[in-house]
């Protein structure tokens, strides 16, 4: 998404419909009021704040680290949360936490994103990984087995990265920048998919509480249009580049369903997280359950948790 596309301006002349003072310069996407740069970045920065506090992410002296992949979505969290932690004074110690997949093209550049927000934001970085965590890169797995699947099976490796990289800073919270359009995409590709397992958790803000590391999503309810809409305005430092193995085609058809019902009515979106959020699943219902893996006892639902050559050959097989 451009940020141009969305940086959609109102009538020239109108008034900013929050202050009432300055002249508006943009329709927010949310709500289509028509508003000033600064309303705009007041009520984005504050709406995050007061999902923050109402849902009692953090606690003052937690160390927490932002998954920091270059992309806009977690350079806005990045930059959000440093403000907020200094405005509202949470006590929070802030570390960027990268994942190198070791993708040529993709993530090298995106790291050097990261490496400058590192700078920019005062935040110490720490990056892991696939070759060092697994053996190989995926550079290396898609050139051996080709494309086949690869954001499934890169996925899993992430989050594993992940939380072996916050167990490395010693953090206590991770937090991650998936936005409001990405959960209700989740949603709808969880009803699609009958996964009722993955409905009943997807629209989690905290995950993983009785795991080694819990996982946040302060832009649970935050737009994907507003998120740009202020890195652009900010101009904020992202990497704006699509993964060269992702096309997903499916969640790409959701993705784009999602974005129509924005075109007609803008709440869909909320709504959809709604829905999700109030579905209710009988006690009867059985649930498959979450396991440890039987290598390493690392949480797994499906995988066996990957290692070196154990990696290749579970790609293989599923693939
Ligand atoms: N390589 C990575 N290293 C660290 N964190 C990551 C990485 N990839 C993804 N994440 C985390 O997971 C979130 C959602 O990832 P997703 O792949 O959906 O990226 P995205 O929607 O393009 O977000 P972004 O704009 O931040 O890249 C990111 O915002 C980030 O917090």
């Amino acid at each position: 998404m451009e940020a141009e596309e969305v940086a959609a301006k109102p009538p020239k002349g109108r008034f900013c419909t929050i202050c009432n003072q300055r002249r508006a310069a943009l329709k927010r996407p949310k709500t289509l009021e028509q508003i000033c740069r600064e309303c705009f970045y007041a009520v984005f920065e504050e709406e995050i704040h007061g999902v923050i506090v109402d849902n009692q992410l953090f606690k003052p002296g937690e160390r927490v680290a932002i998954g920091a992949s270059g992309g806009k979505d977690s350079t806005v969290l990045a930059y959000v949360l440093s403000e907020l932690n200094r405005r509202h004074n949470y006590g929070l110690d802030l570390f960027l936490l990268s994942v190198d997949e070791g993708i040529t093209g993709y993530r090298d550049d995106s790291l050097e994103t990261v490496k400058r927000n590192e700078i920019q934001y005062g935040l110490p970085l720490k990056v892991v990984s696939y070759k060092d965590l697994y053996g190989w890169t995926m550079d290396e797995i898609v050139k051996l087995i080709g494309l086949k699947n690869n954001c499934t099976f890169c996925g899993v490796f992430r989050r594993q990265a992940l939380d072996r990289g916050a167990t490395l800073l010693k953090v206590d919270k991770l937090v991650t920048g998936h936005n409001a359009d990405d959960i209700a995409e989740t949603v709808l590709l969880n009803i699609l998919r009958g996964d009722i397992a993955r409905l009943s958790r997807c629209t989690s803000i905290t995950t993983g509480e009785d795991g080694p590391i819990p996982r946040c999503k302060p832009f649970k309810y935050t737009y994907e249009k507003e998120i740009v809409m202020y890195a652009y305005f900010k101009r904020l430092d992202y990497f704006s580049t699509e993964c060269i193995y992702s096309p997903n085609a499916y969640r790409g058809f959701a993705r784009e369903f999602i974005k129509d019902l924005e075109r007609i009515r803008p709440r869909a979106i909320l709504d959809i997280i709604k829905s999700g959020e109030d579905f209710r699943i009988s006690t009867s219902t059985k649930m498959p359950e979450q396991g440890n893996c039987e290598r390493c006892g690392y949480i797994s639902s499906q995988f066996s948790v990957p290692s070196s050559d154990f990696l290749l050959l579970s790609m293989v097989l599923f693939a």
